[in-house]
């Protein structure tokens, strides 16, 4: 079992961190203090799991490799796991690269045990999922398998237009980089991504960037929400 994260070994009071009054770290408090331990990775200490959410193309994996070199954080992207299972003699090479290729989601057994496998090597405490939960059925299975909500939900958000942009001019080889493939995406972000981001909006987990700009503007917005962390961190040991 996971020990508490910040197992209350404040260095002041709560009601005086809870004094600070900032909505942020009001928020951060509540979620170190509660207890979600559970078997399902394999720690004695329960990692600091943000979820990354955005469309296709809306820079999650740029702002990822920011957060992960500043703040220290092990960063997932459970597309990325994906296309390396995709590429390595697995039993489902085969199946994986038929559902990327059709923009769809692949079943949760497969990128959850990935992860699984991710957080249990990372070699932080603070990881990055980046494009995970894609599906409520994904979210559900990860919260059943893993035993743990995220402390924290990112979910970038960026206009239809800018994201096919962006994906268009990536030149990295993916087979799922064209425009077809891209409008399915897109549908499916619509369709099966959003109700995971409205889900966490409902329990006050989410918070929103717009991700417009430069990719040093969007990490502007992005290290605010990451500074307050590393503020609450000064106050706890964990
Ligand atoms: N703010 C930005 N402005 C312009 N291009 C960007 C920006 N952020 C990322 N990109 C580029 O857009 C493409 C998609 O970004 P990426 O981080 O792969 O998005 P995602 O992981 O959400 O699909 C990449 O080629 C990346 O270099
Ligand atoms: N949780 C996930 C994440 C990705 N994927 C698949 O992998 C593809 C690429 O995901 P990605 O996160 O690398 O894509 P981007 O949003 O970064 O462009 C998705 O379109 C899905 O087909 C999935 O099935 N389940
Ligand atoms: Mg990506």
């Amino acid at each position: 079992m996971w020990r508490r994260f910040a197992h209350l070994s404040l260095s002041i009071s709560r009601t005086k961190l809870q004094s600070l009054q900032d909505p942020t770290v009001l928020k951060l408090i509540n979620t170190f203090s509660s207890d979600a331990g559970n078997d399902g990775v394999a720690s004695s200490r329960k990692p600091f799991i943000t979820f990354v959410l955005g469309g296709p193309g809306s820079g999650k994996g740029t702002q990822c490799e920011k957060i992960a070199s500043i703040f220290g954080f092990a960063h997932l992207s459970a597309g990325e796991l994906l296309r390396e299972e995709m590429s390595s003699p697995s039993e489902n090479g085969e199946l994986i690269r038929n559902v990327i290729k059709e923009g769809k989601i692949v079943p949760s057994a497969i990128t959850i045990s990935l992860i699984k496998r991710g957080i249990n090597s990372a070699t932080s405490d603070k990881i990055l999922i980046d494009g995970f939960p894609r599906s409520e059925e994904n979210r559900i299975a990860f919260e059943k398998i893993i035993g743990v909500e995220p402390d924290l939900v990112i979910f970038f958000e960026c206009p239809e237009e800018e994201m096919v942009k962006r994906i268009l001019g990536r030149n990295q080889g993916r087979i799922d980089d064209n425009m077809e493939t891209i409008r399915k995406r897109l549908k499916v972000f619509e369709d099966l991504n959003m109700p995971v981001v409205e889900h966490y909006s409902s329990k006050g987990k989410v918070h929103k960037i717009t991700a417009t700009g430069t990719v040093d503007e969007i990490f502007e917005r992005v290290r605010q929400v990451f500074a307050s962390l590393r503020y609450l961190k000064a106050f706890l040991s964990f």
